[in-house]
């Protein structure tokens, strides 16, 4: 399984020898749905029993009492008749002999798809070959990846245990460092991104359907983060996704940072989203040499706080109930620029006219908007008091009075 992972990377074979000599054990090989002739091991169990999530089913710790018990044979087989339902059987046959490094966590599943290749990670959705349960592997290939990057995914780690349970964040399952990959395992979130809902809706959200379906449990989400200390950093209709139950989910916590842990100074995320007290901070890179040839310490460098993504959050909104990003530009210069020519000036300026003049939105929901898109950060609310404002309770009859 291991090297099915290396090759899934792209390694050349001289490095999956090297990898293999290192690996004393025989390749793990997995036979999807092999039925294994002797078990030694049968458990009947109910279809829908399966998909309970503490369902009896054997999952990961009871495979390991099976094959313990077993010894070397390692052969669980469930079978169920049922006349409503039909006959399932579930076998897991020829599991290693030895737990490699990377596989044991990956064991359980199959139909593994590519779904999206990232600027350094892999997501592969995959299923529970017991449970069915739909899950999505964010991949990292940490050979390539620097030490800071490693201590990235670690903290990555760490914020989605934190969010374990909360709703709005997506759900976090398992992971697993090897020494050549970082597989972590997230609950699938089937009904896809916002990016998607929003062009299957035809470019614009109706108002009602934005508050309730996006922005609410967006704030909410948001609040719980920012009073738990993490700062998103890159929210965006990508990192935004619907579960099973069309519950609002947010994503990708690779960039996030813990406040009082994290230094709040570079810039990270994607442009059109990005706030304007981060769109004029160097990136990672210019702090590295800044901190190498003028001796300063990073921590000297002026930071900025969790209202980045109370930019973002107002970003995403207009584009949701407009169809447009509100401010567009190529380079980080030119959208500070362009960020104050539409927002300074004694009047609203350019974006908020344009919202002010739709016909399609209320004046609580202009307000709302209006409170977010600030330049300074200072007088854009917390996630906390937003979640007071009267737009975020907007139903079809406000809007027809
Ligand atoms: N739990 C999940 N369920 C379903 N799809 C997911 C899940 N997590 C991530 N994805 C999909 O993978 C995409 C990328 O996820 P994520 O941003 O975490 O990876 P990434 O490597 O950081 O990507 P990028 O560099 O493009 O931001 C998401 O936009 C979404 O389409």
């Amino acid at each position: 399984m291991l090297f099915f992972w290396l090759r899934f990377f792209g390694y050349r074979q001289d490095k999956l020898s090297a990898a293999e000599d290192e690996d004393d054990a025989a390749p793990a090989t997995i036979v999807p749905g092999r039925y294994c002739s002797q078990p030694r091991k049968s458990i009947m169990y109910h279809p829908a029993e399966i998909r309970i999530e503490h369902s009896p089913a054997p999952l990961d710790g009871d495979l390991a009492t099976a094959r313990r018990g077993t010894q070397r044979r390692a052969a669980i087989d469930l079978d169920r008749g049922d006349s409503v339902l039909g006959s399932l059987r579930i076998s897991v046959d020829a599991l290693p002999t030895r737990q490699h490094n990377m596989s044991v966590p990956l064991h359980s599943y199959t139909d593994f798809t590519i779904m999206h290749k990232g600027r350094l990670s892999k997501i592969v959705s995959a299923s529970h070959k017991f449970t069915g349960e739909e899950v999505a592997i964010k991949m990292y290939d940490r050979t390539v990846m620097s030490a800071i990057q490693l201590e990235d995914i670690a903290r990555e780690i760490d914020i989605l245990v934190m969010a374990k349970g909360v709703d709005g964040i997506v759900q976090y399952e398992k992971a697993d460092n090897g020494k050549y990959l970082t597989a972590i395992v997230l609950k699938g979130c089937t009904g896809g991104t916002l990016a998607k809902r929003l062009a299957n809706a035809g470019g614009r959200m109706p108002e009602v359907m934005c508050v309730r379906d996006v922005v609410k449990p967006l704030v909410s989400a948001l609040a719980w983060l920012h009073e738990h200390n993490v700062v998103h950093r890159n929210l965006k209709p990508q990192h935004i996704l619907f579960d099973d139950e069309d519950e609002l989910r947010i994503c990708d916590f690779f960039i996030a940072a813990v406040m009082g842990k994290t230094a709040l100074v570079g810039r990270e995320g994607s442009l059109a989203y990005m706030a304007p007290e981060m769109v004029t901070k160097p990136t990672d890179d210019e702090i590295f040499h800044e901190v190498i040839d003028n001796g300063i310490s990073e921590t000297d460098l002026p930071s900025y706080n969790e209202k980045v993504d109370i930019w973002s959050l107002g970003v995403i909104t207009v584009e949701l109930l407009t169809g447009h990003k509100p401010f567009i530009a190529n380079t980080p210069g030119e959208m500070a620029a362009v960020q104050k020519q539409e927002l300074q000036g004694d009047r609203w300026g350019g974006v908020l006219d344009f919202i002010r003049d739709q016909e399609f939105l209320s004046l609580s929901g202009q307000d709302f908007l209006s409170s977010i898109l600030r330049i300074d950060p200072r007088d854009r609310p917390s996630a906390r008091a937003l979640m007071a404002h009267p737009w975020l309770d907007t139903v079809h009859s406000d809007l027809e009075a």
